[in-house]
């Protein structure tokens, strides 16, 4: 996959983007490019600088300094076009609890002017990809996180974006709600682009074939999975992810 980057037309680009809180950089100079119809994870520990990557990325925060594209548009200059191709689902899913998905999905429609023909195809169409049927009337604060995560897809999907970042989609669900998550993942890589957060190394192994790492900000590692445990076998001869992991991210 990552040998075919290269000829794929780029979809989500970051390009030496850092960000600075004070003297604190959350991300220094991340480069990366995902490719048309890629499914890349993004890893790396706690606090590495994947949340504050993926804002950038999304437009949702300003750069310090580098450049964000999606689809081609750079997110700080036309934003509104890039968006119209991204959905984001944030670390913590939906905040809307007061309503059900229903509610929810046919308010953001509305925001998104389309018509009652659209709108009732594409609610159907995401409850569907995301497996909603059976809670789409009850109060968003009454589900289980599972459902909550999915409702946060769903809304992410909603206007059929072709890029997606999702950041820690499984992050505290329970064996088979992440079962469920990946399941509806997996679908939706058949179609689209995705960056998808992990600290979970299993998660890597499921899902994706490429993966980009940072720690404390930055980038240390995007190839291959195979590549990926190569670090871990020159940490102590096992080909773990963990060894990997370990042998990219611990404190010097
Ligand atoms: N608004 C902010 N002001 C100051 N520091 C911040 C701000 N946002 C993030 N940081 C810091 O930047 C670093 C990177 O945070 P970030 O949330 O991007 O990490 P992460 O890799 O997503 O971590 P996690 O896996 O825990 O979600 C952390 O040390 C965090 O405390």
């Amino acid at each position: 996959m990552t040998i075919e980057t290269e000829s794929r037309k780029p979809m989500i680009e970051a390009i030496g983007l850092s960000k600075f809180y004070g003297p604190f950089a959350a991300a220094r100079e991340v480069t990366f490019s995902v490719g048309e119809g890629e499914l890349v994870a993004f890893l790396g520990p706690n606090g590495a600088g994947k949340s504050t990557t993926m804002k950038m990325l999304t437009g949702y925060i300003a750069p310090s300094e580098g450049l964000a594209r999606i689809a081609g548009h750079n997110m700080m200059e036309d934003r509104i076009e890039g968006s119209r191709h991204l959905g984001y689902l944030p670390e913590n899913g939906p905040l809307y609890p007061e309503m059900t998905p229903s509610g929810m999905l046919s308010f953001f429609a509305d925001a998104r002017g389309m018509s009652s023909a659209q709108k009732k195809d594409r609610i159907d169409a995401v409850v569907d990809i995301c497996d909603l049927s059976s809670v789409i009337y009850k109060p968003i604060s009454k589900l289980s996180k599972g459902f909550k995560q999915r409702v946060g897809m769903s809304q992410a999907l909603l206007h059929e974006p072709d890029v997606l970042i999702m950041d820690e989609p499984t992050a505290g669900l329970d064996p088979n709600q992440v079962r469920g998550v990946r399941k509806t993942m997996r679908r939706l890589s058949e179609t689209k682009t995705i960056l998808l957060s992990t600290h979970i190394l299993q998660e890597v192994e499921a899902m994706a074939s490429r993966v980009v790492m940072i720690n404390e900000g930055r980038l240390v590692y995007d190839g291959d999975v195979a590549g990926l445990r190569q670090h871990g076998e020159a940490e102590n001869g096992e080909n773990g992810l963990d060894d990997a992991f370990y042998a990219l991210t611990r404190e010097a």
